[in-house]
């Protein structure tokens, strides 16, 4: 049988948003606690957002090499079912808060990507996203897919640059766990295009 691609929706600011993309039907979003990001919220906005999340849609909380009290700080604020780790943390520090993790990494050219996996083997699912120099995430640019090597035992997340356009062939070329994305299903930085979302549903749907 071949299992349905999974879709996570990253980088939501607006409770409204939240409830749109559930409504959708994705399985997971991301609340961005990265403070420099242009999407990250607040404890009380992702308190609010939380509030519009049902259960069986996981809600994942996205760090960049936080520091642990500002971590627990969260997990005590907001039910997180899943972490996102998406700076440079070990293995170590991804295991210490005993919840499920994923961890991002970010490909760039030369990349030996099966080394920069090799440690988290605890990791559920491993995201690749894009590197782009002085920006951690979120950036909107594709990465070269033909890098992946096609023998990764863990589940896979593909990220950057997605939207509506492109996913079918991402899904289609890699066959990933899951897709992610942010910018691609926006208007404008944290305020998520309703129609785009629905379009990119239906995409990942219909491969
Ligand atoms: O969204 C951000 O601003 C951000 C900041 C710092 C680290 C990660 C960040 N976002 C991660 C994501 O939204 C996704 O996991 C991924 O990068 C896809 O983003 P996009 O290319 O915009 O679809």
């Amino acid at each position: 049988m071949k299992p349905r691609t999974r879709i996570k929706i990253c980088g939501i600011t607006q409770p409204d948003d939240a409830a749109y993309a559930v409504a959708a039907g994705v399985d997971a979003i991301g609340l961005v606690f990265y403070p420099k990001s242009p999407r990250a919220v607040s404890v009380a906005q992702a308190q609010a957002i939380v509030s519009k999340v049902p259960g069986f849609v996981t809600v994942t909380g996205l760090f960049v090499d936080a520091s642990a009290a500002y971590i627990w700080q969260h997990l005590e604020a907001i039910p997180l079912g899943l972490l996102q780790f998406h700076g440079n943390e070990s293995v170590h520090f991804c295991e210490k808060f005993k919840r499920p993790y994923i961890k991002a990494i970010r490909v760039r050219p030369g990349m030996d990507i099966r080394a920069a996996i090799g440690q988290y083997k605890t990791a559920c699912g491993i995201l690749l996203d894009s590197y782009q120099p002085g920006v951690p995430g979120g950036t909107g640019i594709c990465f070269d897919w033909q890098a992946i090597p096609d023998d990764l035992d863990q589940p896979l997340i593909i990220a950057g640059g997605l939207n509506p356009d492109n996913v079918q062939q991402a899904i289609q070329s890699l066959q990933p766990f899951a897709v992610d994305v942010s910018g691609g299903v926006e208007k404008s930085k944290g305020v998520k295009d309703h129609q785009k979302i629905l379009a990119f549903v239906r995409e990942v749907a219909s491969v």
